[in-house]
């Protein structure tokens, strides 16, 4: 059977019992507090019930009978030596009485009958029946998905590969928790099995003939070999020296009726093995008789709560990504196809389908397993991970039986990207798979792209190489490509440069957020999303923007005024942020790409040794507030040096000459461990990288040390 039928069914059960096993969870949680408790009157480990009667029979004028409980205390039923009617723990090797008994609190009885039967009486015990078969299902078809997850039974409790938080813990406790849980399960269903009478079946009795002798009721040899603690009951004969009236002991498997002068064994009813069974599943699913089980089953019961929250949230991260086409199939040029397991990669897809639609282009967005005719398609994306022992994500499995070649135009071009993990030993071993298949067919637009644990980095680094390879104009920073999407918080508009057309605007965030120099603003005028690097300058945004006449952001942010609320949120981009562990970086920016390094710069208190490279087109108010700024940076050794390069100005020359003239410094510096960053236009990134090829011989060996935010 496939790996979606058993998750189906393991989802729509737990679906289906969800709000019972929640209820039951939560009283089973209290009850097992409950069950913890005190044993300070716990009986004798060794006294027997030869030793204990007569004692009993001095200190009482009447015995009923005396009872043991799950917690090993002895209950006696009867009259005191003044008359008085007794129903108390008691000490069975004095007679002394600890304490009469108590019943369970209001509280804890009412959990036991939720517990039980839900306050639906006969009903609720049959619903509450059903969701304990349905847990022991839910136990079995989760023990199938980790199998298949740990390719075996074998590998059961190897290691698991960390994957997603909630779906990683749900497998890790899964496994820590199986057999109380599958014990709690299996109990819960054998008990209500045992309730309806499904379980029913007849005693034995086996009747024997007791001798004519009278002996002393310390020399009985059952009660010589019967221990209290091993009791759950005798009963004390009705009238004494009546040679008809007998002791009734009752054990765990048989009732014993016993000779009150003789001490011989006149019947023993054997118990069916049913009834023993049941109360064997009593004792382990309550953990009454033992303190530490008690506590396991606590943790399982609390452990079922959990389930229920991570299992809802790997399936709302599975549904998160619902596809949105605008375009019909025979309509769409760009046919994005995806196979994802968790919705991971569906996330990656779903954001170039987005950005796609956005320029304008009729793209279309499907899973792998709904592929269909697509006459008009002119370039073909397949986005697909890896499962299993390096096969196909479950909406993928009937891609190549689906596929037919004569529903795409032959001049389609296709591009793979694969996801997976280098921790499996088939790194993308599916994606490698679809793209050999599909070389049968079509032209290759680029080469097979493998993705690592969902690195964002790896997939700019497709995106660029697409956009050069189709002349796309797809976002290339890692950031807008994370999963998280934050959400939108107010931001007060505490300075405007009010320079033309490139200024400088300060946020302050209304709300608590945290973020870095280097990170991005996502603002968004008529709903489309528009970035902004951010510089940290004393906790409040700086950002650099150049006012477009058309640009619907940048016409946005120029209008602000001091005062002024925008609704903005703050997307971490990590891969953009000052290095610790370097101690010297060069900053290299044209244009509005000045703006995170002002920040770095400004928060660069551990005095590392920055050198700032910037290139504008001529000078202005602007520069100056950059030349004073940078100014007073140095003297605050916060800067090293500060270089700037006019491209419109008289002696014009632009940021690429400066690094040439700095040659040498790069070169030692960069062997010593150095960082380059670079942030501005995209043309500027491949001419300075162009440059620093030409100074450093090889770029290579060096592709660590560089960081880029360019756009
Ligand atoms: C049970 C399991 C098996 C996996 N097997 C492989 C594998 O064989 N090869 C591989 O490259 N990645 C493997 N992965 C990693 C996934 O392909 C990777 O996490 C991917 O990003 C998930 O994408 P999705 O969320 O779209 O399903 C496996 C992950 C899991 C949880």
């Amino acid at each position: 059977m496939t790996l979606s039928i058993w998750r189906w069914a393991h989802l729509a059960l737990a679906l289906v019992s969800g709000l019972f096993l929640i209820i039951l969870s939560i009283t089973g949680v209290i009850l097992a507090i409950g069950a913890v408790e005190s044993d300070a009157y716990r009986t004798d480990k060794n006294i027997t019930l030869a030793e204990t009667i007569p004692i009993l029979q001095k200190n009482y004028s009447e015995i009923t009978e005396i009872s043991v409980d799950h917690k090993g205390y002895v209950t006696l039923q009867g009259t005191d030596l003044e008359g008085n009617p007794v129903n108390a723990w008691i000490n069975p090797k004095t007679g002394a009485i600890y304490e009469p008994v108590k019943n369970p609190s209001d509280f804890i009885q009412w959990n036991i009958a939720l517990h039980r039967s839900l306050f639906l009486k006969e009903t609720g015990r049959v619903l509450v029946g059903i969701v304990s078969f349905l847990l022991l299902i839910i136990t079995i078809t989760g023990v199938i998905l980790i199998a298949k997850r740990q390719q075996g039974l074998r590998h059961f409790f190897a290691k698991i590969h960390k994957d997603y938080f909630w779906s990683y813990f749900h497998v890790i406790t899964g496994r820590l928790t199986l057999i109380p849980v599958f014990l709690l399960a299996l109990t819960g269903t054998y008990l209500f099995m045992a309730r309806i009478g499904l379980t029913e079946a007849k005693e034995k009795i086996i009747h024997f003939e007791p001798e004519e002798k009278e002996i002393p009721v310390q020399e009985f040899p059952l009660f010589k070999n019967t221990l209290v603690k091993d009791i759950e009951r005798l009963e004390f004969p009705f009238i004494p020296d009546d040679p008809e009236e007998f002791y009734i002991l009752h054990l765990k498997d048989k009732s014993l009726s016993i000779h009150q002068i003789s001490g011989d064994l006149v019947t023993e009813t054997v118990l069916p093995s049913t009834t023993v069974w049941e109360k064997i599943s009593l004792d382990l699913h309550t953990g009454r008789t033992n303190v530490l089980w008690a506590i396991i089953l606590g943790i399982a019961s609390l452990n079922i709560l959990f389930f229920i929250y991570s299992g809802l949230a790997i399936t709302f991260r599975r549904k998160k990504s619902l596809i949105k086409n605008h375009f019909q199939e025979k309509e769409a040029e760009f046919i994005l196809l995806v196979g994802s397991e968790n919705g991971s990669t569906l996330g990656f897809a779903s954001k170039i389908h987005d950005q796609l639609l956005q320029a304008g282009h009729a793209s279309y967005l499907t899973e792998l397993n709904k592929i269909t005719a697509f006459p008009k398609a002119k370039h073909l994306l397949v986005f697909t991970s890896t499962y299993g022992l390096g096969t196909a994500p479950s909406n993928a499995t009937r891609f190549e039986h689906l596929f037919n070649p004569n529903t795409f135009p032959k001049s389609l071009d296709y591009s793979v990207i694969g996801f997976g993990s280098k921790a499996y030993p088939d790194f993308c071993a599916f994606a490698q798979h679809i793209d050999h298949f599909l070389d049968q067919y079509f032209s290759r637009a680029l080469p097979l792209f493998t993705i690592n644990d969902r690195s964002t980095e790896e997939f700019s680094a497709w995106v660029q190489a697409w956009n050069k390879a189709k002349n796309m104009d797809l976002g290339t920073t890692p950031a807008l490509y994370t999963a998280q999407s934050p959400k939108l918080i107010p931001f007060e508009v505490i300075n405007h440069t009010q320079t033309n057309p490139t200024f400088i605007l300060e946020l302050k965030p209304l709300k608590k957020v945290s973020f870095r120099s280097g990170d991005l603003l996502a603002i968004y005028p008529q709903n489309k999303e528009r970035l902004y690097s951010v510089g940290k300058v004393n906790n409040h945004l700086q950002l650099v923007v150049k006012h477009h006449e058309n640009g619907l952001g940048s016409t946005l942010l120029a209008e602000l005024k001091p005062g002024d609320i925008l609704e903005a949120k703050c997307i971490k981009n990590d891969s953009f942020h000052i290095p610790d562990k370097s101690k010297e970086i060069f900053m290299i920016a044209n244009g509005t790409g000045i703006a995170p390094f002002l920040g770095m710069i400004a928060e660069n208190t551990s005095k590392k040794k920055i050198h700032l490279y910037a290139g504008f087109r001529q000078k202005n108010s602007l520069s100056e507030i950059y030349d004073q700024w940078t100014n007073t940076a140095i003297r605050d050794h916060k800067l090293q040096s500060y270089q700037v390069a006019y491209s419109r100005a008289e002696n014009f020359c632009y940021v690429m000459d400066l690094l040439v003239q700095d040659s040498s410094k790069f070169v030692k510096a960069m062997q010593n461990g150095a960082t380059i960053m670079i942030c501005g236009s995209l043309i500027m990134q491949n001419d300075v990288e162009k440059v620093l090829e030409e100074i450093l011989g090889d770029l290579q060996p060096y592709r660590s040390q560089i960081r880029t935010d360019c756009y």
